[in-house]
């Protein structure tokens, strides 16, 4: 996004680095209400506005406003409907966010399918990425409907996965239970001389107490029966890989990131991925630490401010970034469920939820635009009048 030119030397320079406050505000909306604020006490203020994303949804959004071109494809939703799913793309660097594929938000509304949800969307997503001659390929994961290790993935890429009769097992994470076979030979060779990163916010292994099922299969609408079949399914997956891989598979398995985004991290591992902490690597690929010299003052933020925050989530790593620049860092949020020394050690002088404007929570939810504007105004007032 536009950087405003300022002349004078003494006029701060603001840049907007939140993420969105998911299911209110698109990251963008966010930049536009906190310019807008911050305009009325200080109209003559130079504003950027880098919208930002760790991996999970609003990761293409995030790579277009920084001016990237978004390309639109169609391929299989988690259902295997046929979506209009969108990456990013900027010279050979793309930017894949598997939501858009195979994303929660993907499911008619209040639906689930724990054991059937597909990331073969993902897998046409990421080829797409390669048709267009992408030399780097950002994988951002996050916000899964699925828990199938990225077997779709991985299907629609090539590979073959087969159960006693040589027939294709089912979709999903509960399709894995018939696996037999494993077939990687037939895999996109381009894969291989190219630069993959699997980007996410967190650093789940693959199964086991802290792996994908256990973790974020609930979220998905997994029961705990639902859990306990896809955690032996998935584990059966990499049993069965390992036949292919070696000890490969194992390794995968336990690594940081397998456990991304229903397991799809474990299929970005078997593709060759390099795992790196979501936010550090849009921060690169949106050009942040340009923006950040020329700043005097960061607003980042999301939409709620937690324990969840401190681990890897966007404004935490904004803040680290900015801290080590010497930079005053504020947040916008819209519940704040930190205490300010816990704010402080993450590098955040103040957080401003929505809530100390308009206690009634469902006020902010259902409107919160204004009400963030009144924030920036305080944010003005406090830092920059
Ligand atoms: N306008 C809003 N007002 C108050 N709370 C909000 C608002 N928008 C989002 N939230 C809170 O933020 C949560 C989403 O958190 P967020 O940090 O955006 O995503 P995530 O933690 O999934 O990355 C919502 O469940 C809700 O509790
Ligand atoms: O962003 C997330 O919540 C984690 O990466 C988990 O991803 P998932 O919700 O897609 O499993």
């Amino acid at each position: 996004m536009s950087i405003d030119t300022d002349t004078d030397t003494a006029v701060p320079r603001v840049l907007i680095a939140a993420d969105k406050f998911k299911g209110t505000l698109t990251a963008v909306q966010v930049a536009e209400r906190v310019t807008a604020g911050l305009r009325r006490v200080r109209p003559e203020l130079a504003v950027e506005a880098l919208p930002v994303a760790d991996g999970g949804d609003g990761t293409v959004a995030a790579a277009v406003a920084a001016g990237f071109e978004q390309r639109e494809v169609r391929v299989a939703g988690p259902l295997g409907e046929s979506v209009t799913a969108a990456y990013a793309l900027r010279g050979d660097t793309a930017v894949v966010e598997m939501a858009e594929a195979s994303g929660l938000q993907r499911l008619p509304a209040g639906t689930f399918a724990p054991l059937t949800a597909s990331t073969y969307g993902s897998g046409e997503l990421l080829r797409a990425a390669l048709d267009a001659g992408a030399r780097t390929i950002v994988f951002g994961v996050g916000g899964s409907a699925t828990t199938d290790g990225g077997a779709g993935m991985l299907a629609a890429l090539g590979a073959r996965f087969l159960d006693a009769s040589g027939e294709p097992v089912g979709p999903g994470g509960g399709g894995l239970r018939d696996l037999v076979t494993a077939d990687l030979s037939g895999l996109d060779e381009r894969l291989a001389a190219i630069g993959l990163v699997l980007a996410s916010d967190v650093d789940n292994p693959l199964t086991g107490p802290k792996g994908a099922p256990a973790v974020y299969g609930p979220q998905k609408g997994a029961s705990p029966e639902d859990v306990a079949t896809l955690d032996a399914n998935l584990a059966h997956f990499a049993a069965v890989l390992e036949k292919t891989l070696g000890g490969r598979a194992a390794e995968h398995a336990l690594a940081p990131g397998a456990g991304a985004a229903g397991g799809i991290g474990f299929g970005a591992l078997v593709l060759g991925a390099r795992f790196r902490p979501g936010i550090e690597v849009m921060l690169d690929v949106l050009g942040f630490a340009a923006a950040l010299e020329k700043a005097t003052l960061v607003i980042t933020g999301e939409g709620s401010l937690d324990e969840q925050t401190l681990h890897g989530k966007a404004p935490a790593g904004v803040a680290a970034a900015a801290r080590a620049a010497g930079k005053e860092v504020v947040a916008v949020c819209g519940r704040l469920a930190l205490p300010p020394a816990a704010l402080g050690r993450a590098g955040i002088r103040r957080a401003y939820p929505l809530t100390e404007v308009e206690p009634d929570v469902r006020r902010c939810i259902a409107d919160p635009g204004p009400i963030l504007e009144q924030v920036a105004e305080r944010i003005g007032r406090d830092f920059l009048a």
